[in-house]
């Protein structure tokens, strides 16, 4: 394995408003296919905040998420982890960060069925780059692991979102900002 972070980086500081340990992280965007609960098929991910820069996300595999029969698609594993990843980033360091880079090692076949625990942990901060990783455990939070992925988020500035999402679902979101787990002015 590489040495990981990559690049020699700063000890990140969970922000003071970050939520508590063990507090339930609502969803961030309701038509979030990592999270939405308007997404019929989407993935669902739930999120609970834990110690120092860790987020735990439980992900439970249905029959819509299938590669081989019965089995887990590899890509929406990883779709999976970005999600977690991505929470852990928005929620510890409260800063908008989207993913520039993400590596997925596939350890055990994931069954329908099954529920991934996924312990995400932010690494290290370099100036806009934040390195975070994560394990995803079979079933249980001591489980076998099936999965581990690392990451690179990149810290934005909310104008990436406005400049480039497409205007109807902006729209939307500054008609009815419940659509977003928090609030975040879109047209500050
Ligand atoms: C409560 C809320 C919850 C929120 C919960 C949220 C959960 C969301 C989970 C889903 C998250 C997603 O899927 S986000 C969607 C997927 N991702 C995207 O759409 C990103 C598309 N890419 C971009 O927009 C852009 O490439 C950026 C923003 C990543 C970077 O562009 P930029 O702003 O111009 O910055 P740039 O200078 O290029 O890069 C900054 C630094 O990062 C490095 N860098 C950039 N990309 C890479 C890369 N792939 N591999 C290595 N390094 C990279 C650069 O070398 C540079 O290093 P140095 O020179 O500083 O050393």
């Amino acid at each position: 394995m590489n040495s990981w972070p990559p690049v020699p980086t700063e000890p990140p500081a969970r922000h003071p408003d970050a939520p508590a340990p063990d507090t339930e992280l609502p969803e961030h965007y309701a038509y979030c296919f990592g999270c939405g609960s308007e997404v019929e098929h989407g993935l669902h991910l739930r999120a609970t905040a834990g110690d120092d820069l860790t987020v735990r996300s439980r992900f439970l595999v249905t029959e819509t998420h299938q590669g081989a029969p019965g089995l887990a698609h590899g890509g929406l594993l990883a779709c999976a982890f970005d999600e977690a990843l991505g929470t852990a980033v928005g929620h510890l360091l409260r800063r908008p960060a989207v993913t520039g880079r993400l590596e997925t090692d596939f350890v055990r076949p994931v069954p329908v069925g099954t529920v991934l625990h996924i312990d995400a942990h932010i690494d290290g901060v370099a100036g806009r780059k934040v390195y975070v990783s994560a394990e995803g455990r079979m079933n249980s939070v001591v489980g076998d692991i099936a999965v581990r992925a690392r990451a690179l988020f990149v810290l934005v500035e909310l104008k990436h979102f406005i400049d480039h999402g497409r205007r109807e679902d902006l729209r939307k979101v500054a008609e009815d900002p419940g659509l977003l787990g928090r609030s975040v002015d879109l047209n500050p």
